[in-house]
């Protein structure tokens, strides 16, 4: 497969040299958990983004020796094109970021909401296979209170990069304490790496558990409830 000349010159207009990284992106939160990205990374639409992905995984696939005039591989390099920037990297993008609407607290509640169980869909940074785990997220409301759905939607945006379990859990922890503004959030990370269960060492049994424990949440009397509450 040849790389055509107008690909070429998007592939050298924008230095694919990954060696000049510097920590970008996260404009939200300057926390020092940011995803590592160059200052140019959305300088480039997302078609643009897709066109040359497409090129450069067909280069792949074909120095691997496979037949991309075959019907079943020939629309590969686009289909992962497309699956990379739209769906399991697209929380990379700030302009994927969920809008969260907040409501006062008129309810009273002052215990810990703890949201449990949310699947989600990660990739390892280092091999780019699935990670496949739990989140559980808790928050006790310091006056604002926050549609349900949103933690679910948060844990996911943050899972939709190239990850580490221990930053996806910082990511979603600083995230929710800005929004909610609260130190008081926690949040638990349960979950499989594919490049531990599928390659390499090969354990198949093993999960790997991060915590993010935020002010009230640093009490063990606070852990205990919130791990009394998730094991129910
Ligand atoms: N701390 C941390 N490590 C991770 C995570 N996901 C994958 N890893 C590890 O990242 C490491 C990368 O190490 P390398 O030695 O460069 O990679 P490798 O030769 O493929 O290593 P093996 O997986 O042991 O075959 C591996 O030990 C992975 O298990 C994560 O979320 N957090
Ligand atoms: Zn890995």
């Amino acid at each position: 497969m040849k790389i055509n000349g107008d690909i070429l010159e998007k592939i050298n207009g924008h230095d694919l040299n990954l060696l000049s990284v510097e920590e970008f992106g996260d404009d939200h939160i300057s926390t020092g958990m940011e995803t590592p990205m160059r200052p140019d990374a959305f300088d480039m639409s997302d078609q643009q983004k897709k066109d040359i992905i497409a090129v450069l995984f067909g280069e792949i696939m074909d120095v691997m020796g496979l037949d991309l005039t075959d019907d079943s591989l020939k629309g590969t390099p686009q289909r992962v094109a497309k699956m990379y920037i739209d769906e399991i990297f697209s929380g990379l993008n700030p302009k994927n970021k969920p809008k969260v609407a907040l409501f006062e607290n008129k309810y009273r509640y002052n215990q810990m909401l703890v949201e449990k169980n949310i699947t989600f869909y990660s990739n390892c940074e280092h091999h780019f296979v699935p990670i496949i785990g739990k989140a559980h997220v808790a928050y006790i409301s310091s006056g604002k209170v926050i549609g349900l759905s949103k933690l679910n939607r948060i844990v996911q945006y943050y899972a939709k990069r190239p990850q580490v379990q221990e930053r996806l859990t910082n990511q979603i922890g600083k995230e929710l304490s800005e929004i909610l503004e609260t130190d008081d959030v926690a949040v638990i990370i349960d979950a499989k790496h594919l490049c531990v269960s599928s390659r390499g060492i090969k354990d198949e049994t093993s999960a790997t558990v991060t915590a993010f424990y935020g002010g009230a949440f640093n009490d063990p009397q606070k852990i205990n409830e919130l791990h009394n509450y998730i094991n129910q």
